[in-house]
């Protein structure tokens, strides 16, 4: 396991790869507010749909804030394309920095993310183009390895996990054609089904303040050091990716963190983004309120004596926790709550009422060679309810 190809900075071309001719590269500063929201405006009506175009995401320009500015971030990491004769921003794609570690190994890369080609633009080659040229740009900074993921089957994944969904608003799901009824049961069933408390049973339970951090840091490192891709963080990259602008009011942030504790201890916590999608063309609704499970962790005492007995104990704290966070998602108004089958959710899947998606996230670690790590699934790919994945990075 290990680098592919040994580059050095000194076999990377100073000169930006060559663009079609009515094509030139932006240099964007997300910073300037102009810049960032025309990639807020590309991403908004270019950006994924889901297979049969009914929902596209709304990344709002706090979230394009809080995703694309961690600390140690390079505003030429943010790579553009615009028509010269109009100046318009047609393409875009983003690396953020990220050290890996996999299956202990620490690896300095970078995450790529948002890649998007304006949809009158497709098939023009841009988006292999935007990928050579980021690539460039990274590897001038002497990086060589990148973590992308991609719902396209690519050569050699590192692992594949599925979509989980869990719910909140049944009836509005189903309204949008997201959720189906099922044959022989009702609506008035299946809203019953999903309904939640408006109050958790975790009563220590309360909203994460900067003085949670260095107990939060230390349960996380500690949890996550059984998983074998992981993200290692810096304090400050923890600090920005579970706080994000603390100047924010709850209603306006986008990331949302919550912790256990008990007797001056942080035994748990948990915390997820929030991340729309817009409805096209639906008369009753136009957003779909949509919560992603981020990080999390317990100081749930994984005794190896008896795993058996440590996996039952993870298993029900960890389904107490994430119920919690379907009550708060519910109180701010999300729709759905969605989850992969990485980190340690297959444990709490199917008691949270999760259901498994259609959508299947193939991870790869470009120019590293890694034998496969479990994303949770079975041989079928669909999810393994009896094993937990070897995935603990959760990507944007
Ligand atoms: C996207 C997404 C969806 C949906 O598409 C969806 N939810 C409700 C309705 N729909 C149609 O459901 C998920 C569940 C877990 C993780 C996910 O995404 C994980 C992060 C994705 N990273 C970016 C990305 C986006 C699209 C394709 N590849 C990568 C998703």
């Amino acid at each position: 396991e290990g680098p592919i190809e040994q580059k050095t900075v000194a076999d990377i071309s100073i000169q930006p790869y060559p663009l079609l001719k009515e094509f030139e590269w932006a240099d964007l500063d997300l910073n300037n507010v102009e810049d960032r929201d025309e990639v807020f405006k590309l991403l908004y009506e270019n950006y994924v749909e889901d297979a049969d175009s009914t929902f596209r995401f709304k990344y709002s320009s706090e979230f394009l804030d809080w995703a694309l500015k961690p600390p140690g971030y390079k505003k030429e990491w943010h790579v553009g394309v615009r028509v010269k004769a109009s100046g318009r921003l047609i393409g875009f794609i983003a690396g953020t920095p990220a050290d890996l570690q996999v299956r202990s190994k620490p690896v300095k890369a970078v995450e790529i993310n948002f890649i998007c080609v304006h949809k009158k633009l497709r098939s023009k080659r841009l988006a292999p183009i935007l990928i050579k040229e980021v690539t460039r740009r990274v590897n001038l900074q002497g990086i060589f390895q990148a973590l992308y993921t991609a719902g396209v089957v690519l050569p050699s994944p590192v692992s594949v996990a599925r979509y989980n969904h869990r719910p909140i608003n049944w009836g509005k799901l189903h309204d949008v054609g997201f959720s189906y009824l099922p044959d022989n049961v009702t609506k008035t069933q299946m809203i019953a089904k999903y309904t939640l408390r408006n109050e958790g049973k975790l009563k220590n339970l309360r909203r994460a303040e900067l003085k949670d951090f260095d107990q939060v840091f230390t349960l996380l490192t500690k949890f996550q050091s059984k998983y074998e891709l992981i993200q290692d963080f810096t304090r400050d990259e923890l600090k920005h990716w579970l706080f994000g602008d603390n100047t924010l009011s709850n209603d306006k942030k986008v990331v949302h963190t919550f912790v256990v504790e008990e007797n001056d201890r942080i035994t748990d916590f948990f915390s997820f983004y929030l991340l729309p999608f817009t409805i096209l063309d639906n008369p009753a609704h136009n957003e779909l309120g949509i919560a992603y499970l981020f990080y999390y962790a317990s100081d749930a005492e994984f005794d190896e004596s008896d795993s058996a007995k440590a996996q039952a104990l993870l298993k029900k704290r960890l389904t107490d926790l994430i119920g919690e966070a379907l009550i708060i998602a519910k109180s701010l108004g999300v729709d759905v709550f969605n989850c992969v089958s990485c980190q340690d959710n297959n444990l709490f899947l199917q008691d949270l009422k999760f259901g498994e998606g259609d959508g299947i996230l193939n991870y790869y670690l470009f120019n590293y060679k890694s034998r496969i790590i479990s994303g949770g699934l079975d041989d079928d790919k669909h999810v393994d309810y009896g094993n937990v994945s070897k995935v603990g990075v959760v990507m944007l």
